[in-house]
């Protein structure tokens, strides 16, 4: 289990190595300087032979001019990692300019001495906007060595046209541009920007991803975000756990499997109910995905006027009439009934309000979602006292802003100041207020339980499902997160489980997706997991 940190957990596990006399900062910072190095010799390998000592010597000098690297370096350890990357690189045969901002005598002592170090080596300019421009051949690589975890406030200044320049620059010249720790700007515990960040080829960050690594739009910064490990102890899953954040890991292949012996109603039948005539499809589709993920039986229960519309389409899931709260209840007198799924298409009317009150009082595990969420947005604290431990919870960011409206403009507001409010924040708060488990949608889902454990789900990088954004594929989800929990999976394991089969099966479909495909491309991505 991998955990995501925030700059104050990160900061209190490098204190707390280095106040048990296992390390010291400064040789933190050495493996920090050296692993960058060495993940820009893996990220360009062509370097690695070009960059040698060797390839400069006597026998070899004047086949190939040297590589050029500009490292800008920040007042604090940022950029004493900055200095360390400066010196290993000019080692290696580099030509190495280096910037840096601020006072020198005012860095703190192991940057300092880092600083004592490279000047030993080379010469060093006044960080100014015209760091750049005053090169003079263009560098190979760009080094940003600014800001790390210690993003306190909005870039302003200098640095505004600095990044804009190195930015452009990228773009124009296809220079190399690396970020230390993280793209200085962005900050380390929402992945907000606080002003301005350059747009970076690579990330490399120490011990685990920061949630600035995870949340927001992070690969319009970074192409691509490695961590090197500087000997700092992990969490074990069970820290994990209880003190931070995580990230989604694909499910564990046990988990889904179905054993020989078993008969459907070991795998517990999902009630899905459906809104009327006309307005069946959200609900069809949830009811479907349910049943794909392995629910034994999916039931979905239908008003009178809508019987024929969902008779016609369906064939696996069976039908019952729903007409109204008294027909729910009659119809839950069935304990086999082990899950209900209640929001997709199912209207704002007084027939929807009621089943959902219903739903909510036989406190059986339930999805609630689209206008199941939004039907309370005058008066949430109703909605609130009803949801119990069992539910899921599954708002995008307009239902969110609709439940938690003060929360939601927290989020939206533009932060100035580091470290801001995230969704992680957002999202743990909401489950707290709500009693039950929330899984906030997005490129970055967000799920939290009531007691504080939190997982994020990045669909970015080599996850990236643009697709998914499509009419109806959030009540897939919904209905995956319903067969999950009928087959006996807690909130958290079953919204994780549905979030990461969601992605993956919009990842194996592909372009064209529309949200029919999920459910009928999921027995492969079910296959390529289990075996
Ligand atoms: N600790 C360790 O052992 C290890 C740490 N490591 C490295 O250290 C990094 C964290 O270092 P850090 O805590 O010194 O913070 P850092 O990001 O350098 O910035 C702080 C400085 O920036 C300033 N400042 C902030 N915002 C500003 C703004 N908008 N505009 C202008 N100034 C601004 C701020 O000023 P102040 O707020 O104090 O006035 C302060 O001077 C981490 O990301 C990793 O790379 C690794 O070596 C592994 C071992
Ligand atoms: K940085």
């Amino acid at each position: 289990m991998a955990e995501v940190l925030t700059a104050g957990q990160m900061r209190a596990i490098e204190q707390a190595a280095i106040a048990s006399g296992s390390v010291t900062g400064l040789e933190l910072m050495e493996r920090a300087g050296a692993g960058v190095v060495a993940a820009i010799f893996e990220a360009w390998p062509q370097w690695q032979t070009r960059g040698t000592t060797a390839s400069r010597s006597p026998e070899n000098s004047g086949q190939e001019d040297a590589l050029k690297a500009v490292v800008l370096c920040g007042p604090g350890n940022n950029g004493g990692d900055g200095f360390v990357i400066a010196r290993l690189l000019t080692q290696s045969g580099w030509e190495v300019t280096v910037s840096v901002l601020g006072d020198p005598d005012r860095l703190p002592p192991d940057a300092r001495t880092n600083f004592d170090r490279w000047v030993e080596l080379g010469t060093y300019t006044p960080l100014t906007k015209n760091s750049l421009g005053t090169v003079e051949t263009g560098p190979d690589l760009v080094v940003d060595a600014v800001f790390g975890t210690g993003l306190a406030r909005k870039i302003e200044g200098d640095l505004v046209a600095l990044f804009s320049h190195l930015t452009a620059l990228r773009a124009e010249t296809g220079v190399k541009c690396v970020a230390v720790d993280i793209p200085s700007g962005v900050c380390s515990d929402s992945g907000q920007i606080l002003g301005i960040a350059p747009r970076v080829d690579l990330t490399v960050s120490f011990h685990a991803e920061k949630l600035g690594h995870t949340l927001g739009q992070v690969q319009d910064h970074s192409s691509r975000v490695v961590v090197c490990d500087i000997g700092l102890p992990h969490a074990t899953p069970a820290e994990a756990r209880t003190r931070y954040a995580w990230k989604t890991e694909p499910p564990d292949a046990d988990s889904l499997r179905k054993t020989p012996l078993a008969q459907k109603y070991s795998y517990g039948h999902v009630l899905v109910l459906s809104g009327g005539c006309g307005r069946t499809g959200a609900a069809r589709l949830a009811a479907r995905s349910a049943l794909r993920v392995g629910a034994g039986l999916v039931t979905l229960g239908v008003p009178c006027d809508a019987l024929t519309e969902v008779a016609c389409q369906t064939t696996a899931v069976m039908m019952t009439q729903v007409s109204d709260a008294a027909a729910l209840r009659s119809v839950l007198e069935d304990r086999r009934l082990n899950t209900l799924c209640i929001g997709p298409g199912l209207g704002l009317d007084e027939r929807a309000r009621s089943l959902v009150e219903t739903v909510l009082e036989h406190r059986r595990p339930a999805v609630l979602d689209a206008d199941a969420l939004t039907m309370f947005r005058d008066d949430p604290k109703v909605l609130f006292a009803r949801l119990h431990a069992g539910c899921v919870i599954t708002p995008h960011g307009g239902e969110f802003a609709r439940l938690f409206p003060d929360l939601a403009e927290r989020l939206m507001a533009t932060a100035d100041k580091g470290p801001a409010y995230s969704k992680v924040d957002a999202t743990r708060s909401a489950a707290q207020r709500a009693g039950c488990t929330v899984l906030f949608k997005g490129a970055d889902t967000v799920i939290a339980t009531p007691d504080g454990q939190c997982a994020v789900h990045v669909a970015q990088f080599d996850r990236s499902a643009p697709w998914l954004a499509t009419a109806g594929s959030g009540d897939v989800l919904s209905g995956l997160v319903a067969g999950l929990l009928a087959r006996g999976m807690s909130p958290m394991q079953a919204a994780e489980t549905a979030a990461w089969l969601h992605v993956q099966s919009a990842l194996d479909f592909g372009p064209g997706l529309i949200a029919e495909d999920l459910p009928e491309i999921l027995p492969h991505t079910l296959r390529n997991l289990i075996g």
